[in-house]
């Protein structure tokens, strides 16, 4: 049976397993440890004491024939350790032997790992191991990492590139295990986050070891409901010996934050490929602007924005201010500009301007609906091409996307800034791009699977999750509004930029960059998604992936450094990327020729 449910979380289940040592009945050694309420068992698949003895044809070191359990007990409950539905399972302490005061982790099946110091990597960090590992099977899709957690950590940057690792399970030693008050086992602080960490990145949990705790009946702050007080279920078996141990793993997991509204609806996005949306080129579809308007955090945003823009504007009662939505989609910001100058108590007549021509219908219906009339003007029409009959006071727009200007903003307020007066008011009045190296073995493999160049230089939009970022984001490109410099803008864009990742990561792989935005709306109201300024509770954007076509290894204390172009061309704008340092890559997406954006 999995843990309980956390409260809102209907994703993939945790279980929770126990490793179990050879046996010739493991009939009876499943029974009780599912009797128990463990999920499954981790059991050699071969007996650690069999020796092939010389020249004798033998009998194979297998206990017995595959059909000791059903193939439905073999799938369901047993986790054979390196063979798992063709994948393999490499199994590492998370603190390598020699730097760990505790005993007991299995030095032996990684000892061949540590033979030779390759090219002077410090194999004393068993990240080091890994990556070998998975460089030699050339980052294998079916190539995942289980971790040994005894009673010490690594820091806390050294911890976090796991995460981006394609981490399955983690197996904790009852060495690991403090003992509380009442006598029942508990773990120390940093261990309870790191669980529950793994706990929202689906990596299960497998408890090992004897028991130190001899405890007989149910602590009453971590004992589960739904579990009987002592024994199995049936009463067949004693009590489970490593029971406290599951009963703690479960409490922790039950008692974690319930989802938020907004991660309950990103989770089904969690780590996926998207295409980046190209709404200049085509024609946004009604489910996509139904979801925009959902976002009621991204529009409240925007009002508040209008409503500082016209406080400040607006100097006696007899003006009317002119605005202009320009990308109006099916209203909502013409709403949200309409409430703000209900608010600040002033007169507003407003444009809608769209291209899209079925946004438009929906448009023209909603202001018959709401009675606007006399309020709106909508204009179906290109922005950059709209011969304005009145110039603007306050140019309203949202052409954002996951990267600030991707989705081509810059060029299209360029053209819309002909009917703005010269002191009028745009919001947004700035966007910055921010970028960071990110270990992501998950998103590599999927843009692998492709096969092909022009995926490795694509960019994505992706709800970043399975991810760990090695050096908060910089700054990239910024773009202010509105720019009247009489000359033609230039838009294209260069940058050099330097992570230095923090001292106790240790060594990484970076995979790719992950990009972010922050518009300043006006003066203080701001939007965006950058992680230390992101608005909370917003779902209109997710992060952008840009990946790399082979990952670069990062040794401890070294800098990434990393190029970062926006290139313009009369039809079409692109990005380019490479990585200069500690390793050179090539130029990805050289003359937009795998992904660009349509103008
Ligand atoms: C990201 S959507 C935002 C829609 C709406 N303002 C909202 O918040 O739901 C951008 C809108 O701008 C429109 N758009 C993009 N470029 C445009 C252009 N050059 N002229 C007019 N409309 C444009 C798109 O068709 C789309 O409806």
């Amino acid at each position: 049976m999995p843990l309980a449910q956390r409260a809102g979380d209907n994703s993939e289940a945790r279980y929770c397993g126990v490793e179990v040592g050879f046996s010739d009945d493991i009939q009876n050694t499943l029974a009780f440890a599912l009797g128990g309420q463990f999920d499954f068992i981790v059991a050699p698949l071969t007996d650690p004491e069999y020796r092939p003895s010389k020249g004798k044809e033998g009998p194979p070191p297998f206990s017995g024939s595959d059909l000791v359990l059903s193939p439905s007990q073999w799938s369901s409950h047993v986790l054979l350790q390196g063979l798992s539905n063709l994948q393999i399972w490499l199994r590492i302490p998370l603190i390598a032997p020699e730097l760990q005061a505790v005993e007991g982790t299995v030095e032996e099946d990684t000892a061949f790992l540590k033979r030779e110091p390759v090219s002077g990597k410090p194999l004393n960090d068993s990240w080091e191991w890994w990556n070998m590992f998975r460089s030699l099977c050339e980052y294998h899709c079916q190539l995942s990492v289980v971790l040994d957690i005894t009673g010490s950590l690594p820091s806390p940057a050294s911890l976090k590139r796991w995460i981006g690792e394609p981490l399955r399970a983690v197996i904790i030693h009852t060495s690991a295990f403090l003992t509380n008050k009442k006598g029942y086992p508990c773990l120390s602080k940093r261990h309870q986050n790191f669980i529950t960490t793994l706990f929202n990145h689906n990596v299960q949990i497998i408890v090992s070891g004897e028991s130190m705790h001899h405890v007989d009946s149910l602590d009453p702050t971590t004992a589960s409901s739904e579990s009987g007080a002592n024994g199995s279920e049936d009463g067949a078996y004693p009590r489970h010996h490593l029971r406290p141990y599951l009963e703690y793993i479960s409490h922790l997991y039950r008692h974690m934050d319930p989802l938020t509204e907004q991660e309950r609806f990103e989770i089904g996005y969690r780590d996926f490929l998207q295409a980046p949306l190209q709404p200049l080129m085509d024609n946004l579809e009604s489910q996509t602007y139904e979801t925009f308007e959902k976002d009621a955090t991204k529009y409240n945003q925007y009002q508040k924005a209008v409503y500082a823009a016209l406080v400040d504007r607006v100097t006696d009662d007899e003006t009317t201010v002119v605005l202009m939505v320009v990308g109006a989609g099916r209203g909502p910001l013409v709403r949200a500009s309409l409430q703000a100058a209900e608010d600040a108590g002033c007169r507003l007549k407003v444009y809608a301007v769209e291209k899209n021509p079925n946004a438009v219908v929906t448009l023209h219906s909603l202001i018959k609906i709401e009675g606007w009339e006399d309020l709106v003007t909508v204009v179906s029409c290109d922005m950059r091409e709209w011969n304005a009959p009145e110039k603007a006071d306050i140019l309203v727009s949202e052409l954002l996307g996951s990267f600030g200007d991707n989705e081509l903003s810059p060029e299209c307020l360029d053209g819309a800034q002909r009917f703005l007066k010269q002191d009028g008011i745009s919001i947004p009045s700035s966007y910055t791009s921010y970028i960071c190296p990110i270990t992501t073995s998950k998103l590599y493999n999927d843009v692998k699977s492709y096969n092909d160049l022009a995926h490795f230089e694509t960019a994505y939009v992706v709800k970043l999750h399975s991810v760990s970022m090695l050096a908060p984001p910089q700054e990239v490109f910024t773009f202010e509004h509105p720019k009247f410099t009489g000359d033609k803008i230039d838009n294209g864009r260069y940058k050099k930029l330097l992570f230095q990742p923090p001292e106790d990561t240790g060594s990484a792989l970076v995979h790719g960059f992950g990009g972010y935005f922050d518009a300043v709306l006006y003066k203080d109201v701001h939007l965006g998604t950058e992680p230390s300024t992101a608005t909370p509770n917003m779902f209109s954007w997710f992060a952008i992936f840009f990946p790399l076509r082979r990952p670069v290894y990062i040794p401890a204390g070294s800098a990434v450094e990393l190029h970062f172009w926006r290139c313009v061309a009369p039809s079409k704008v692109w990005y380019e990327w490479a990585v200069s340092s500690p390793d050179v890559s090539p130029i990805h997406n050289a003359n937009g020729r795998s992904y660009w954006v349509g103008l």
